[in-house]
């Protein structure tokens, strides 16, 4: 569905003693999406995922590197490639003096939809992320929840066949974050295929059929949630240290509970599955959203 090959963007930058240089913030980054699947790229702050969604979405060119949808370069077939395309971005950017169905009207009417598609249109996708009751208040008026729902069914006003959302859940309380995943999972039974972003390895670990890991830009990691667990142990032991946790990680649990019988940690030592947020530290070495 969508191939990246060796993607670059480098931006202008000065370094502390006032130099003109270059910041890498994607570099050759290749990857393959599938149609169908819930893909998310994962990484720490600054590590370049909204910067590869403005290339894919093409809000920004790549300093190098090509971008296919369905075998079409984007470069060569972006007016054609756009209509694809649905985009859930990261702060919430409506026209804050007009009303709910005013805001989707408006997108509608760029997305050159005829005014009995459009009302139709509006009606289903207001009733599809339940926001119905609120067509006539001021976007002004609703919860950042609400405004989170109201951003994907304005991207969605098209009938993309790819929805990119750059980190869809992020100040999000844990019932609302839940009730947008459950939307993106319908989404992706409706055939649609999503592309996000996020920094809560929970929430790739929970909805993402496959991840991959940024830093700083490089693809580190490349797999299914659980594939990447097992790659580096099926079981962890945890045990408290003068320096903080420790881990190590066996591929079963024999052998996790062999070393840890072996052990004589104070703070007391506990045996798990490994999850993803494992895998993050051990790939990135740093913590979740760090
Ligand atoms: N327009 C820009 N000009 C200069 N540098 C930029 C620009 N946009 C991004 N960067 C830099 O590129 C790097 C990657 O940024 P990006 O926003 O893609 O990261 P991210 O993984 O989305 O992080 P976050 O989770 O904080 O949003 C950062 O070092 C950032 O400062």
């Amino acid at each position: 569905m969508i191939t990246i090959d060796q993607l670059v963007k480098t931006f202008p930058h000065r370094t502390k003693a006032g130099k003109k240089g270059e910041k890498t913030a994607v570099d050759h980054l290749s990857l393959d999406i599938h149609a169908g699947e819930i893909f998310g790229l994962l990484g720490p702050n600054g590590a370049g995922k909204t910067t590869t969604i403005r290339m894919l979405t093409m809000q920004i060119r790549p300093t190098s590197g090509r971008i296919f949808y369905d075998g079409k370069e984007l470069k060569t077939h972006a007016q054609e490639l756009k209509s694809l395309i649905g985009v859930v971005p990261q702060h919430v950017n409506f026209d804050q003096d007009l009303t709910v169905g005013e805001n989707l009207e408006l997108h509608a009417r760029l997305h050159h939809l005829s005014r009995a598609e459009r009302s139709a249109r509006i009606r289903e996708l207001l009733d599809y992320v339940e926001l119905s009751e609120v067509v006539n208040d001021g976007v002004r008026r609703l919860s950042g929840g609400m405004k989170r729902r109201l951003l994907i069914a304005r991207a969605l006003i098209h009938r993309p066949r790819i929805l990119f959302l750059d980190e869809p859940t992020v100040a999000l309380d844990p019932q609302v974050r839940r009730r947008i995943w459950e939307m993106i999972r319908r989404l992706a039974r409706e055939g649609v295929t999503v592309f996000l972003t996020t920094h809560y390895i929970e929430e790739a670990e929970i909805l993402c059929d496959r991840v991959a890991i940024l830093n700083q830009g490089r693809r580190i990691a490349l797999g299914a949630p659980k594939a990447l667990c097992e790659k580096l142990g099926r079981f962890t032991v945890e045990w408290e240290t003068d320096e903080g946790r420790s881990y190590r990680f066996f591929p079963n649990r024999q052998c996790a509970a062999a070393f840890a019988a072996e052990q004589e940690a104070e703070g007391g030592l506990q045996i798990r599955p490994t999850n993803l947020e494992d895998a993050f530290i051990d790939l990135t070495g740093r913590k979740e959203g760090l």
